[in-house]
Parts: C-alpha cells; sequence; structure tokens
C-alpha cells in the first residue's frame, strides 16, 4: 500500500521563506529606476547618494517586513505560518527591536543624503512612506486588514519613492518621472495582490479583508489580468505622449513573465498550495520589466 509522507520544510527553507529575499526587488527597483530617468535627462549620477539609497531602501524594507511579523503575531493570523520570523525565533520582543534598528539605520542613510543636499525633501517624503507602511500593519490603523494595503503600496513604492528618488539626483521633480513610477507603483502592487490568493482561509480566520477575500479568488484573477494589461497599455500611451523615450517599448520583452502570472492564476486561483508561488511569479514580472524600464533610460536617445 502507498503512503504518503508529508515533507517538513528545512530550517534552511524555513528562514529563507521568512527573509524573502527575492522581495527585496521591491525596495531596490523604484532607487534604480528613479535614478535612470534622472540620468536619461541629465547625463549625471551620484553614485554615493545612489548607493546610500540603496542600502537605506533594503533597510526600510526588512524593517517593513520584521515588524509586519511582529505586529501579525499579535492579530493571530501568521498561527499557520512557520516561516514568520517571530514563530522561527519565538522572540518577539528581539524582532521588534531589531526590525526598528533597521528603520533606524535606513532613515541614517536618508538623513546623510539630505545633509549632503542641504535638503529636507528627500526624508520627508520617505519619512511618509514610512508612515504609509506602518499604517499598512501596524495598530490602530492596520490598513491592510480593511484592504487598502494595494492602494498604499501604490503610492509607498510607485510616486513617493520614485520622486524621492529623482528628487536626490536633481533636486527637482519631473512629469516623466511621475509617468514611471505609476508602471512601478502598479506592478508592486500585483505583487502584494498575489501574495492574498492562498491565504483566503487565514485572512477570514483573523478577519482580514484583503482584496481576494472581498472580491473571491476568480474575480481576483480577473483583476490581475486587467492590471497587468493595463501595465502594458500605460507604456504605449506614455511613449505616444511623449512622456517616455521610444526605449521603453524594450518593456514588451517582460511580456512572457506576465503571461506565467495571469496563466497560473487564471488556472490555480482556488487551490492554495498551486497559487502560492504566484507572489513569486509577480515578483520576476516586477524585476524584468523594472530593469527593461530602466534600461529604456539609460540607453542613448
Ligand atoms: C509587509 C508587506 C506585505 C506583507 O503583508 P502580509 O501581512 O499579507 O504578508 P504575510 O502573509 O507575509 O504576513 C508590504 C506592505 C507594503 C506597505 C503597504 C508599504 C510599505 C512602504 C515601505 C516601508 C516604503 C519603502 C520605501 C523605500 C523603497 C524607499
Ligand atoms: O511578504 C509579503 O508577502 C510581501 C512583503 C513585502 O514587503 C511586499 C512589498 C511590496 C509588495 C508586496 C509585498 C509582499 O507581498
Amino acid at each position: 500500500m502507498a503512503t504518503t509522507r508529508l515533507v517538513q520544510p528545512t530550517p534552511k527553507k524555513l528562514w529563507l521563506a521568512a527573509i524573502k529575499p527575492p522581495m527585496y526587488s521591491v525596495a531596490i527597483m523604484p532607487i534604480i529606476v528613479g535614478t535612470a530617468v534622472a540620468f536619461g535627462e541629465t547625463n549625471k549620477i551620484n553614485q554615493s547618494i545612489f548607493f546610500t539609497f540603496l542600502i537605506s531602501a533594503i533597510l526600510i524594507l526588512a524593517w517593513e517586513n520584521l515588524s509586519n511579523d511582529v505586529f501579525d503575531s499579535e492579530t493571530g493570523i501568521d498561527q499557520n505560518k512557520p516561516h514568520s520570523v517571530v514563530n522561527l525565533t519565538g522572540n518577539k520582543s528581539l524582532i521588534f527591536w531589531l526590525s526598528n534598528l533597521c528603520l533606524g539605520l535606513g532613515i541614517l542613510g536618508i538623513l546623510l543624503i539630505a545633509w549632503w543636499q542641504q535638503d529636507w525633501t528627500v526624508l520627508i517624503i520617505i519619512l511618509f512612506c514610512c508612515l504609509l507602511g506602518y499604517t499598512y500593519q501596524g495598530p490602530p490603523f492596520r490598513l491592510g486588514y480593511q484592504g487598502l494595503g494595494e492602494i498604499l503600496c501604490f503610492f509607498a513604492f510607485g510616486p513617493l519613492a520614485i520622486a524621492a528618488t529623482y528628487y536626490s539626483q536633481t533636486q527637482s521633480f519631473s512629469i516623466t518621472s511621475l509617468a514611471v513610477s505609476v508602471f512601478i507603483g502598479m506592478s508592486t502592487s500585483i505583487i502584494l495582490f498575489c501574495s492574498h490568493f492562498h491565504q483566503v482561509e487565514d485572512d477570514l480566520a483573523a478577519g482580514k479583508k484583503s482584496p481576494i477575500v472581498r472580491l473571491g479568488t476568480a474575480t481576483g484573477a480577473k483583476v490581475l489580468k486587467w492590471a497587468t494589461t493595463s501595465l502594458y497599455a500605460l507604456t504605449v500611451l506614455f511613449v505616444v505622449f511623449n512622456l517616455y523615450p521610444r526605449w521603453i517599448l524594450l518593456v514588451f520583452m517582460s511580456l512572457p513573465f506576465a503571461i506565467a502570472l495571469v496563466n497560473h492564476v487564471e488556472q490555480y486561483h482556488a487551490e492554495p498550495d498551486k497559487v502560492n508561488n504566484s507572489k513569486f511569479l509577480a515578483i520576476n514580472l516586477h524585476f524584468v520589466s523594472g530593469i527593461l524600464l530602466a534600461l529604456g533610460f539609460i540607453l542613448p536617445h
């Protein structure tokens, strides 16, 4: 008689799932793309500012994720999540202080940029991003539990982070960088949207009304198709209106990643064990399209 063995993930796998290295694409991409737009327009780049911003963004995202595990341990939503850093260490206060350390160091990097520029603008914008990040998960707001995460995510990783990055290089704002930020904001929110498909049961039990809890998985898959298609429609629109250089059409080379994501979710939206990797397919799309977008600005035009 055949027996089924449940394979326990190794501690290494659990830690990798807890730290989620691929997720850091969402922190680095606004910095890469915002700097690429500035370079495309000015032919100059301040490398110290670029690398300081990059490290700060990574630290700020580490804060967001570690504190997410701390706050989620208080609502019980992560009870069945062995790859929560709090569950792995069993030490909530250590993770809380570690997250605050990451935030402090991240803000310190941004402060350094503000000091180099003798201008508070970048600091103010990034502090506002952090505030949005806190309201997503921290008490008393927990706006992610109301299904508002994708909106916060769009503004934090799109218009705000890219405006701050562009400003850190040029000390000005630009319509082109705003147009680019719509693309990056949307592709980042698509990742968050996909992260909910396999969590409906746990979310319902903890009272979290994620967009997928609200819409149902079938409608969610349709919304994903629509949102992913809009990325490419927007690109064409922005080229037609001369907001993007033509090289930006390189973004269409990321279409296979978009199709893979949409097809996977369309097929498996109701099967948590199979749809649980859609978040990573969405990260692939975010990373590849973001790099192509940045290339489109850097290539001579
Ligand atoms: C922590 C986030 C999602 C995880 O949510 P969830 O609890 O559903 O996940 P688990 O199942 O893994 O527990 C992302 C939340 C994003 C937030 C709305 C906005 C964050 C803003 C950043 C702090 C800003 C970074 C700016 C930087 C790029 C300069
Ligand atoms: O753990 C997650 O699911 C996410 C973490 C995270 O930092 C992030 C940031 C931006 C968009 C989506 C996500 C996640 O889904």
